[in-house]
C-alpha cells in the first residue's frame, strides 16, 4: 500500500536461514535503516508468511542440512519462490565457498548475492538496491505486491511436485492443460498458478463454469473475453453435450486450462472427441490429499499458521494426538476440509495447543489413540505418517524423535531410509 508522506516508505525482508543469531544481525542492523527483517527457519516455514502478506525483498540462505553445501534445498527453494511471484526480489546468501553457487542462482533468477560474513554497509546497500529494484517492478505491474495465497501450490508428495514442476515447464509454452482431481483438490489454485506463471499472466484469466446452466451465447461470449488471454473452464466433464462443439469451435486464439473432478476414462465417455482433444494436450492429476503422505500435516501447519496471522490469534503448536489424527484422516473435503477445519480451531481453539478437539476428532476410548489412525488398516502407511510427525515434531533430532517414538536410534535410521526421510 503507498502512503503519501515525505518519508521515506520502510521496506520489509523476509530471511529464510535456519542460523537464528544470523536473521538477528541482520534484523538490528537493517532495523536502523527503517527496514523490518522477519526470519524463518527453513523454506517451510517460510510459506505461512509468504502467503500472509508480501516483503519486498527474500533473503535466502543456500544451505539448510548440516554439513550441506550444494546448495539444493536453497535452489529448490528459489524455483518456488519465482514460481509462485515471477517479479520477486530474491538475494541469496552463502559462505566463501559459495560464489560460483551464488552466481549459479542469479543464472537462475536471484537478483544479487551477499557473501558470509557479510560487510555491514555493504549488506545494507545490497537491500536498498534490491528494495528499489521492487518498487521499480511493483508500480510497473501493482498486482504483484498482492499476497501470494491464490498462487502457492504447496505440498511434499511425489505427485504435488510433479505437478508444480509440469506447472513450471509448461507454463510459458500456451498448451492446453487439463488438471484433474477430487472436489477440493486445488485444481483451481494449480490453474491460477499455471496462469500466474504464464506468459500471459498480465492478461484476464476468464472463468467459465461448465457445471453451472449455460446457453451457446454464454461460451460464444467468455472465449471472446478470453482471446489472446486465458479461459480457465471448470468442472469441464459437465458440460451438456449439446454445448460441447460449440465450445470446441470457440476455442481459437485463446490457451485453455480445464478442469474436472472426473478421471480420465470417464471424461473420455462425456466428452465430445474434439473438444477433449483441444483440452488435454498436458495432464495434471491431483491424487486426494488422504494419499498424499505428510502432506496434511504440512498443509495443516500453513494453515493454522496462515489463519492465525490473519485473525491476529497467537501461532499454537498441534498436540502429538492431533498430528496423528490429522496425519492418519481421510479429508473426504479434501484441502479445502482441511483448511476449513483449521480455520474454524484457530477461531474457536481454546487451549495452549490445538488438540483433537480442535478439528472434532474422536479419541478412541480403549487405547487413547485417534480413532483416525484406528481406522486406517495401512500399517506401513501409519508407520511413515508417524516417523515423519515425531521427526518434524524434533527438528529431524533423530535421538530425540527416536525417543519420543520409542524407537532405538538404529532403528529409526534404518526406517528414514526405507521410507525416504
Ligand atoms: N496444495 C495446496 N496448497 C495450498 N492451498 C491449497 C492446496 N490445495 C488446495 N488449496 C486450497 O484449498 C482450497 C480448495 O482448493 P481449490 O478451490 O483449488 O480446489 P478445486 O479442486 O478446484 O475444488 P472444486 O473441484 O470444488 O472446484 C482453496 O482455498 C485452495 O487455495
Amino acid at each position: 500500500m503507498s502512503t503519501e508522506s515525505d518519508e521515506p516508505e520502510s521496506s520489509s525482508v523476509l530471511f529464510i536461514d535456519d542460523d537464528p543469531d544470523i536473521v538477528k544481525a541482520a534484523r538490528l542492523l537493517l532495523m536502523r535503516e527503517g527496514i523490518a527483517v522477519t526470519g524463518a527457519a527453513s523454506p517451510d516455514a517460510a510459506w505461512p508468511l509468504l502467503a500472509g502478506r508480501s516483503f519486498d525483498v527474500i533473503l535466502l540462505d543456500l544451505n539448510f542440512a548440516r554439513g550441506q553445501t550444494s546448495g539444493a534445498e536453497g535452489f529448490a527453494m528459489l524455483d518456488r519462490l519465482l514460481a509462485a511471484d515471477r517479479n520477486a526480489i530474491i538475494v541469496v546468501v552463502t559462505g566463501h565457498s559459495g560464489i560460483n553457487i551464488a552466481v549459479q542462482a542469479m543464472r537462475a533468477g536471484a537478483s544479487d548475492f551477499v557473501i558470509k560474513p557479510w560487510n555491514n554497509e555493504r549488506l545494507v546497500a545490497t537491500v536498498q538496491r534490491a528494495t528499489d529494484l521492487r518498487r521499480a517492478k511493483t508500480k510497473a505491474a501493482p498486482d504483484i505486491a498482492a499476497n501470494t495465497e491464490d498462487r502457492l501450490l504447496l505440498g511434499e508428495d511425489a505427485s504435488i511436485v510433479r505437478a508444480r514442476d509440469t506447472i513450471a515447464r509448461v507454463a510459458p509454452t500456451g498448451a492446453a492443460v487439463l488438471i484433474q482431481g477430487p472436489a477440493g483438490s486445488g485444481k483451481s489454485l494449480a490453474a491460477r498458478a499455471l496462469h500466474h506463471a504464464s506468459a500471459l499472466a498480465d492478461q484476464p484469466l476468464v472463468t467459465l463454469a461448465a457445471g453451472t446452466p449455460l446457453s451457446d451465447a454464454d461460451i460464444i461470449d467468455a472465449a471472446a473475453r478470453a482471446r489472446g488471454a486465458t479461459l480457465l473452464i471448470e468442472d469441464v466433464g459437465e458440460l451438456g453435450a449439446a454445448l460441447q462443439p460449440t465450445l470446441a469451435r470457440a476455442l481459437s486464439d485463446v490457451r485453455v486450462i480445464a478442469t474436472s473432478c472426473e478421471a480420465r476414462a470417464e471424461l473420455k465417455a462425456r466428452l465430445d472427441k474434439d473438444l477433449l482433444y483441444r483440452l488435454n494436450t498436458i495432464e495434471i492429476t491431483l491424487p486426494p490429499l488422504g494419499q498424499r503422505g505428510g502432506d496434511a500435516l504440512l498443509l495443516a501447519r500453513h494453515f493454522l499458521a496462515l489463519f492465525a496471522g490473519r485473525y491476529g490469534k497467537p501461532a499454537k503448536a498441534l498436540t502429538y494426538e492431533a498430528e496423528e489424527a490429522i496425519a492418519a484422516d481421510s479429508w473426504p473435503d479434501d484441502v479445502r476440509g482441511l483448511r476449513q477445519a483449521m480455520e474454524r480451531a484457530v477461531l474457536l481453539g481454546t487451549g495452549e495447543e490445538h488438540g483433537v478437539d480442535d478439528f472434532g476428532f474422536a479419541i478412541d476410548d480403549d487405547d487413547h489413540r485417534p480413532r483416525a489412525i484406528a481406522a486406517d488398516l495401512n500399517l506401513t502407511r501409519s508407520e511413515k505418517v508417524l516417523v515423519e510427525a515425531a521427526l518434524k515434531r524434533h527438528n529431524f533430532n533423530v535421538s530425540r524423535a527416536a525417543k519420543d517414538l520409542g524407537l532405538t536410534r538404529a532403528a529409526l535410521y534404518r526406517r528414514m531410509a526405507k521410507y525416504e526421510l
